[in-house]
């Protein structure tokens, strides 16, 4: 069956949609999103100020550290936000740029694809992204780094908020789209709202500041 097909029906008349019936539980057991979640959302501690992370070398470990509380953390399916092993998704915080800085080994980082919106350094030893930096001063988050903050020893990093890019972890192998009934149950019951792209005030800054540059607002 075609995408058209698929999105309408292929042309066949549809029999009207009976009334829907109460919706059953969905047993999410086994669901796995990211361990950092998995077992229950932990909340950031109100007077944390910054940490340090680093990498998962045995040794000539890359270190950063993050001088300030990230804001926005949450859930990624994409396909490029770095995951741990065995992982279907992603967790990724955002911190402004000049409270991020490599304070050991930052000589075997290396951009992912340079190409992309967000510059991904990862540790060319064991792979791990360090921080996603946006280079592109036009770019709505010029400004913010990408961190992973489950790469800290510390506690009281801001918790996930929401989960974004959800159906994207089907483009990655994490889940087949018949278990993404599922996989979104289970991010609800973790208060993650699932969605498949940002949350909306983060698609509204986006589109906010892509009108603003268009000059249709003010
Ligand atoms: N479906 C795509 C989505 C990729 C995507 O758009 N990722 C978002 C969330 S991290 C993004 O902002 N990407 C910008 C970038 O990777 O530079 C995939 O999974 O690869
Ligand atoms: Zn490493
Ligand atoms: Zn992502």
């Amino acid at each position: 069956m075609g995408l058209f097909d698929f999105l309408f029906g292929g042309g066949d008349k549809a029999a009207p949609a009976p009334a829907a019936p109460a919706a059953a539980k969905v047993d999410t057991s086994g669901i796995r999103i990211h361990p950092s979640v998995d077992g229950g959302v932990k909340p950031g501690a109100a007077s944390f100020g910054g940490g340090t992370i680093h990498c998962k070398c045995a040794s000539d470990k890359v270190e950063v550290r993050i001088d300030a509380q990230t804001a926005h953390n949450h859930i990624c399916g994409c396909t490029k936000c770095w995951k741990p092993a065995g992982a279907p998704f992603s967790q990724v915080a955002v911190v402004s740029r000049d409270k991020l800085s490599v304070t050991a080994n930052g000589d075997k980082l290396e951009i992912v694809d340079p190409s992309a919106a967000i510059q991904r350094h990862a540790c060319k030893g064991c792979g791990v992204h360090m921080f996603g930096r946006i280079e592109n001063q036009g770019h709505p988050f010029y400004g913010l780094d990408f961190v992973h903050t489950e790469l800290s020893d510390q506690g009281g990093w801001s918790p996930a908020e929401f989960a974004a890019f959800v159906s994207s972890v089907i483009e990655g192998g994490g889940y087949r789209p018949d278990q993404m009934d599922k996989v979104r149950a289970r991010l609800k019951e973790l208060g993650l709202v699932p969605y498949d792209a940002l949350s909306p005030p983060l698609m509204d800054a986006i589109a906010t500041h892509v009108a603003k540059s268009k000059g249709v607002l003010s």
